[in-house]
């Protein structure tokens, strides 16, 4: 059987077919209606502690790119914010469109942004992040949309290792980055319970979602898009509109960190 993908023939739509928790109580992405969301005084502030030296590798999966961290020690951590324990981060990876008028997977009163970043985090109460991946507490993401503007140095970093890793199962080392470079000013937040976005689809993911988007380019989105879904040898299919579109809220309420 072909492997679910973002094309019409294994695509968001089809996902359902081998994995039917894609029609669950708390799927993910949503969109977010700031108006309807609900300021919570009890929500924490969000505290993101990262050290550059586990950035390690970057990875060219198929369906996105990713930034694997060692997580072998509480060193790159997620605390505070509306979760409890320490969560780990694990990597983070973007969602794009083939054009800057979509590409991210949650949307605000229905706008797409072209892009949005993903920091997976793992809890520690659990013994490795597959464990922690099937828990409805296991995971956090923390999600930073990217508006067209100009340029982000910080993300051009990034860009840059993507020649290394054009197709499907490339691999290359990504040393001594810190992600905090990639956030906003404010961390600001919208909070829900979701699930991962991309098969398995599992219902265990805290949703952080920053208010205030990152800046990128059109050249640096169009780098994004030089991307392959195909391994080296396939007819190339350039890797964009990687995103999942917004599922029903169904009964959650979305809670904001701020007035
Ligand atoms: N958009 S999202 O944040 O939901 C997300 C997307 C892709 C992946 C991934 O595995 O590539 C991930 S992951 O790194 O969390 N892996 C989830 C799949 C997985 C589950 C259990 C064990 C290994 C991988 C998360
Ligand atoms: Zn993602």
């Amino acid at each position: 059987s072909h492997g679910w993908g973002y094309g019409p023939t294994n695509g968001p739509d089809k996902w359902g077919e081998d994995f039917p928790v894609a029609n669950g109580p708390r799927q993910s992405p949503i969109n977010i209606v700031p108006r309807e969301a609900q300021y919570d005084h009890t929500l924490k502030a969000l505290k993101l502690k990262y050290d550059p030296s586990n950035s390690n590798g970057i990875l060219n999966n198929g369906h996105s790119f990713q930034v694997d961290f060692l997580d072998d020690t509480d060193s790159s951590t997620l605390t505070g914010g509306p979760i409890s324990g320490t969560y780990r981060l694990k990597q983070f990876h973007f969602h794009w469109g083939a054009s800057d008028d979509r590409g991210s997977e949650h949307t605000v009163n229905g706008i797409n942004f072209p892009c949005e970043l993903h920091l997976v985090h793992w809890n520690t109460k659990y013994p490795s992040f597959g464990e922690a991946a099937s828990q409805p507490d296991g995971l956090a993401v923390v999600g930073v949309f990217l508006k067209i503007g100009a340029a982000n140095p910080r993300l051009q970093k990034v860009l840059d290792a993507l020649d290394a890793i054009k197709s499907k199962g490339k691999q290359t080392t990504f040393p001594n980055f810190d992600p905090k470079t990639l956030l906003p000013g404010s961390l600001h937040y919208w909070t829900y319970d979701g699930s991962l976005t991309t098969p398995p689809l599992l219902e265990s993911v805290t949703w952080i979602v920053l208010k205030e988007p990152i800046s990128v380019s059109p050249a640096q989105m169009a780098k994004f898009r030089s991307l392959l879904f195909t391994g080296e040898g396939e007819s190339p299919c350039c890797m964009e509109d990687n995103y999942r579109p917004p599922q029903p809220l169904k009964d959650r309420k979305v809670r904001a960190s701020f007035k």
